[in-house]
């Protein structure tokens, strides 16, 4: 950091000779801007400064160092202060290091360096506080609806239009959609967007937790509460606590795990395998399932209870072919994230590839789109995709009949085709198999258009 934006260091020090001293050392980093102040008072008074850590001297003129620590508490919750005291007090140190001081230190011959060492230490903690701050808002940034979820079809403004208003409260948020559609990216924007951005969003695949491990992963456990159990678990509701929790493929939750979810969501608080504390979780859940849920519950396999409790407010994602020109919006922003990942120019698309993407069906939605148009890049001349750049590893003979661009009389002929084979030439059974007359195979026979 340079000099001009220093580090603002204000001594409180009553005794001119000691105060010298500490403001002489301390200046000796020249990142350090050091001022000293006589009094309790005269510090109050400079808060307005905005310092970045405050050293106390704890018998003052006007007031001692709780008082004084008290004050500027309530005024600058977040400012470090370091204590110097010459009482041996064991007592009064714990007392202010409870209420919330970042050192104590006594007044002896190593004083200077200890202060030293803990204006090193608290500075390197500010800087990382103040990183993780940064890292939030970039992160929040990025889960902004606009810059996350890419796409403008009705469809899915229906599907922002619900965001918003789960964004406003705390309401529960269950998502549906098939697989790929984004179902975490919503979660994630939701939690981002919400009053709970700072703290955590924490995410868990049921589907990928054995269930005998579910309640211990959710809930957390005690050490020594079973064999293998050497160190207490924090478990991921503890984890969420003023943030989000998401629980993706909740239908894969077996009956009895559900039971135990059921009753943390009503109760509000989880209570650690082998441990008696109840532990208030004030956590907003989301949950995701490609499944239905309503007919789990018919089918028994869903408790109703829970289902009612976890619906909370349903978001339907639609599935990719459902979105139509967005298909092309994707295309594009998965385009320019891959060329500058990997530094190269931008590329551009064909209108024939463009075509053949938007004729696709996508049974892996968004995520398949992601990973073909990255195939695309790589075989394409790294100028422009062209259609024979791009492959479909999931398709249907559905996807493929459109994808071919044919007239209805050339799909007759290949479906005459296709049967005339299938039955050794023979005209009249392939007739009688199609419905049509067979003079109407003979003429095409004749005209060689067979
Ligand atoms: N509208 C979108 N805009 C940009 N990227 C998207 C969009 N929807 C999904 N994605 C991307 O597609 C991929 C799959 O999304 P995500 O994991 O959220 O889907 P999902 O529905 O949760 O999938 P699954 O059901 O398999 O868990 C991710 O890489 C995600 O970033």
């Amino acid at each position: 950091m340079e000099a001009t934006n220093g580090f603002k260091i204000f001594v409180v020090e009553d005794d001119p000779w000691y105060g010298q001293i500490l403001e002489y050392h301390l200046g000796l980093n020249p990142d350090y801007e050091v001022r000293r102040f006589d009094s309790g008072r005269a510090l109050l008074d400079h808060l307005y400064l905005k310092p970045n850590l405050v050293t106390l001297d704890f018998s003052l003129p006007d007031m001692n160092g709780d008082e004084l620590y008290n004050k500027i508490r309530s005024s600058h919750p977040d400012l470090p202060v370091i204590v110097i005291s010459s009482q041996e007090d064991i007592g009064v140190a714990v007392k202010l290091l409870k209420m919330g001081v970042s050192d104590y230190l006594l007044k002896d011959d190593s004083t200077k360096d200890l202060l030293w060492n803990s204006v090193i230490r608290i500075r390197e903690n500010q800087h990382l506080r103040n990183e993780v701050e940064t890292l939030k808002e970039e992160l929040g940034q990025k889960f902004s609806f606009q810059n996350s979820i890419i796409g403008n079809s009705p469809s899915l403004q229906k599907v922002f239009g619900l965001m918003e208003k789960a964004i406003k409260t705390n309401i529960n948020v269950s998502i549906t959609g098939e697989t790929g559609t984004g179902k975490e990216v919503v979660a994630k924007a939701i939690h981002y967007n919400s009053k709970r951005k700072k703290k955590k969003f924490v995410a868990v695949n049921m589907g990928a937790i054995p269930k005998d491990l579910i309640e211990s992963e959710l809930f957390g456990y005690e050490k020594g509460a079973f064999t293998g159990a050497v160190t207490r678990k924090i478990g991921k509701f503890e984890e969420a606590i003023g943030g989000t929790i998401f629980l993706d493929e909740i239908a894969e939750m077996d009956l009895n795990n559900q039971s135990k979810l059921l009753r943390v969501l009503q109760e509000r608080e989880v209570t650690r395998i082998g441990g008696h504390e109840k532990i208030k979780v004030d956590v907003r859940l989301i949950v995701a399932t490609h499944q239905n849920l309503a007919e789990k519950v018919k089918a028994n396999e869903f408790r109703e209870d829970l289902f009612f409790r976890i619906m909370g407010l349903p978001i339907a994602l639609p599935p990719l072919r459902d979105r139509g020109n967005d298909i092309l919006l994707l295309a594009k922003f998965f385009m320019d994230e891959f060329c500058k990942a990997n530094d190269m120019a931008p590329i551009s698309i064909s209108l024939a590839a463009k075509d053949k993407l938007l004729k696709y069906q996508y049974p892996g939605n968004v995520r398949e789109l992601k990973a073909l148009i990255e195939l695309a890049i790589v075989m394409s001349n790294e100028n422009e995709i062209l259609p024979e750049d791009i492959s479909f590893t999931s398709i249907t003979k559905e996807d493929l009949f459109l994808m071919e661009q044919k007239t209805l009389k050339e799909h007759t002929k290949d479906i005459i085709k296709y049967y005339l084979q299938k039955n050794d030439n023979d005209v009249m059974n392939t007739a009688r198999l199609l419905d049509i007359g067979k003079s109407t195979i003979y003429k095409m026979l004749k005209e060689r258009e067979l």
